[in-house]
C-alpha cells in the first residue's frame, strides 16, 4: 500500500527521537515512508518532497527537527497537507530552541506543533491516525484499540509501588 504518512527529519541524528513516531505508526498499521530531508542542508530536496508527497498518496507529514528547526515550517509552506512538527531535544538548549522555531509560525502557514522529544514523536503518530482515521476505518479502529488498552493498563496497575 502507498504511504499515508511521510516522516521526515533534518538529520540522521534525529532518528532516536523520530523512530518513536515510526514505531507508533507500525503499531497502528499505518503505511508510512521515512527520509532525512533538511530545509537547511537539502533545500531543493525539501521543496520537491513537499510538493510531490500528495502525489504518492501521503495525507499527513510528520517533520522532526532540532535547533533552528525550520524544516516543518518550510515544508508546510510548500504543501497543502497537514504538517505535524516534532521539536527534537537539542544538546545546547534542551529543545526549547526547536520548540520555539516550530511553534511560532506566522498566520497563514500552520504547523501543528507537538511536545519536545519522545512524547511529541509518539503523539505526532497518534494525531496523524486521528486525522486520517476518518477516511480509513481500520486506522480509526486501531487507534481506539490502542487508547482502550492504554486506559486498561492504567486501571489494572493502580499501585505506584508495584513494578
Ligand atoms: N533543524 C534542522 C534542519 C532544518 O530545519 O532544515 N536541518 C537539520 N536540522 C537539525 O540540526 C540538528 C543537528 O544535526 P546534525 O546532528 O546532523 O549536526 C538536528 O536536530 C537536525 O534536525
Amino acid at each position: 500500500m502507498s504511504p499515508l504518512v511521510g516522516v521526515i527529519m533534518g538529520s540522521k541524528s534525529d532518528w532516536s527521537t523520530m523512530s518513536h513516531s515510526v514505531d507508533m505508526l507500525e503499531t497502528l498499521g499505518i503505511p508510512y515512508e521515512v527520509q532525512v530531508v533538511s530545509a537547511h542542508r537539502t533545500p531543493d530536496l525539501l521543496f520537491s518532497y513537499a510538493e510531490k508527497a500528495h502525489e504518492r498518496g501521503v495525507q499527513v507529514i510528520i517533520a522532526g527537527a532540532g535547533g533552528a528547526a525550520h524544516l516543518p515550517g518550510m515544508c508546510a509552506a510548500k504543501t497543502h497537507l497537514p504538517v505535524l512538527g516534532v521539536p527534537v531535544q537539542s544538546s545546547m538548549l534542551s529543545g526549547v530552541d526547536s520548540l520555539l522555531s516550530i511553534v511560532q509560525m506566522p498566520a497563514g502557514v500552520p504547523v501543528a506543533t507537538l511536545s519536545i522529544g519522545k512524547a511529541g514523536a509518539i503523539n505526532a503518530a497518534l494525531l496523524a491516525a486521528s486525522i486520517i482515521g476518518h477516511q480509513h476505518p481500520e486506522i480509526h479502529t486501531a487507534l481506539n484499540a490502542f487508547r482502550e488498552q492504554q486506559t486498561q493498563t492504567v486501571l489494572d496497575n493502580p499501585d505506584p509501588r508495584e513494578a
